[in-house]
């Protein structure tokens, strides 16, 4: 069945106007509908910035589009939602169970569409593992589902009465979506976002019956990585268009050092224009005039109301009244993020007067060299292991500068939080770090992942410190920087319509 011939008969020229949003598509033409796929969402679950860009981008991308969200009706989806009406069932397939699909409208009208199969996904965790931090052992099967699902919709549910023009696919674990979509003959165009390549959703062959990849797709020109089944390398080869996170990625990811042993193919996609780096946006909760989970709101013009945060920072994490600059980490601790440079150039700025607060979650070595610091220097070192959203954002308003050196950095959400909240980051120039900071005007920037050029980049943020003039400059700038979704989005309607045009285009 072509799902484009049902798109274009199916008009819903009356669907920006009942969302009270944007102005009414022009007369007789259709409004495309997007299946936006992805296994988080903030409004339920956040595992890291994907959750925060699957809770935006699709409300941003409302005002053009008839937009819908496809998450897997995790135990943090179902228990939050009373009743969640079931609108549809979808088949079995290969080793991939029945399941239904429950509806949930937003009350900003979005909808969102639910894969309710409590033996798959209702479990206490995260999105990707048990509360020890391994993996689900059956991921392939509950991420398989994911993308199958999204390809049965693709291909038309009776009863549900909506088929989308095109699925937005995000990152490996709905990136089998568009491999089906080819196998069933669907002509569906599929964009795939790429978070982060570094995680590629690697499974043994033993696993492709059940998956239901047929044997002539597990060759180097489909979905074989190294003898292993890649979700990811499946949503390169079989999307109609590759997107990343920033141009800078985009381009890094087309190279050797980057590209995770798949830079040839992205080369490539690259050479027939079909690769294109757009930059997320932050949503406007990010604001230190009407964030209420501030201490003392502060704008621009006005940052008396900074100190009060800090000083309420320091107190929730015990350390000395002080006069000295406060950096703040708020990261996935993971190698990614360079935390072992974070942990190594600590002791540094304690040196210099400066404290450091810490929260995040991840690999248990860094966990535990983080808390030893914080044994070590209690006044000067607070560290939270966890994640908590709301100590996030009192940290980036309380902070002076926050701690950024990513060994590579497909876009990089807090360091846009950071800025719009008057935190100086100092980062490594790579990715999207490189596309959002300004050196020496809005952050810091240094560009060997080795402690030297990081202990060099903080040394001239305290010589700034020093100079209240020349910090409060620097605090406006970052302030008055613009990271709404409103620019990323016209970056994804020029992808969408690309990809609705067909492939000659
Ligand atoms: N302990 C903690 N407590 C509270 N909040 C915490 C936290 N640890 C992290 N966070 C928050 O989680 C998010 C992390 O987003 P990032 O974009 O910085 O990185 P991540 O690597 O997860 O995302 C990947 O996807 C995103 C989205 O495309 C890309 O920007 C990024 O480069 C890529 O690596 C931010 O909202 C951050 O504030």
């Amino acid at each position: 069945m072509d799902a484009r011939v049902i798109a274009d008969e199916d008009r819903v020229p009356e669907f920006v106007a009942a969302l009270g949003r944007g102005g009414a598509p022009s007369e007789g033409r259709a409004v495309q509908r997007i299946l936006y796929v992805t296994s988080e969402m903030a409004d339920y679950v956040k595992a890291g910035g994907l959750g925060d860009v699957s809770a935006a981008l699709p409300r941003s991308l409302g005002q053009r589009y008839d937009v819908r969200v496809l998450i897997p009706g995790y135990r943090q989806v179902t228990s939050r939602e009373e009743d969640i009406p079931v609108v549809a069932r979808l088949p079995a397939a290969h080793g991939l169970p029945a399941c239904e699909l429950g509806r949930i409208d937003c009350p900003d009208g979005l909808t969102v569409y639910v894969i309710l199969c409590p033996d798959l996904y209702d479990r206490e965790g995260s999105p990707y593992g048990d509360e020890s931090g391994a993996d689900w052992a059956d991921n392939d099967i509950r991420f398989g589902r994911l993308g199958l699902a999204a390809a049965q919709i693709a291909a038309g549910v009776p009863d549900l009465g909506w088929t989308p023009s095109l699925l937005h696919l995000n990152d490996w674990p709905s990136a089998l979506g568009s491999a089906y979509v080819a196998w069933a003959g669907l002509q569906t165009p599929s964009v795939l976002t790429i978070h982060n390549l570094a995680y590629q959703g690697l499974f043994d062959p033993s696993r492709l019956p059940g998956l239901g990849v047929p044997d002539s797709a597990f060759g180097v020109e489909g979905v074989e990585f190294y003898g292993k089944l890649s979700f990811l390398k499946a949503g390169i080869v079989y999307a109609s268009h590759v997107t990343t996170v920033s141009q800078t990625y985009a381009r890094e990811i087309t190279t050797p050092e980057f590209g995770c042993g798949l830079d040839g193919l992205l080369r490539k996609l690259d050479g027939e224009g079909r690769l294109t780096g757009i930059l997320n946006g932050i949503d406007e909760s990010w604001d230190p005039r009407t964030d209420r989970h501030l201490e003392s709101p502060f704008d621009p013009n006005d940052l008396k109301g900074k100190k009060a945060n800090a000083d309420e920072v320091r107190r929730e994490f015990g350390l000395a009244v002080s006069r000295g600059p406060l950096f703040a980490v708020v990261s996935r601790l993971v190698h990614q993020k360079g935390v072992d440079l974070t942990i190594e150039s600590t002791e540094s700025i304690v040196r210099q007067g400066g404290q450091v607060v810490v929260t995040g979650r991840g690999e248990e070595r860094f966990e535990r060299a983080m808390q030893k610091l914080a044994e070590r220097y209690p006044a000067q070192v607070g560290v939270r292991i966890g994640f908590e959203e709301q100590r996030a954002r009192r940290m980036f308003a309380g902070s002076d500068f926050l701690l950024m050196p990513s060994r590579f950095e497909p876009c990089g959400l807090s360091q846009m939080y950071a800025q719009r909240m008057g935190s100086l980051p100092i980062a490594r120039q790579t990715g999207g770090l490189a596309d959002t900071i300004k050196d020496g005007v809005t952050g810091f920037l240094f560009r060997d992942p080795s402690l030297g050029a990081m202990l060099s980049a903080i040394y001239r943020a305290v010589d700034a410190f020093g100079s209240r003039r020349k910090l409060n400059a620097m605090r406006r700038a970052a302030m008055s920087e613009t990271y709404g979704w409103t620019r990323s989005a016209a970056g994804y309607c020029g992808v969408y319509d690309r990809a609705l045009a067909g492939p000659s285009q």
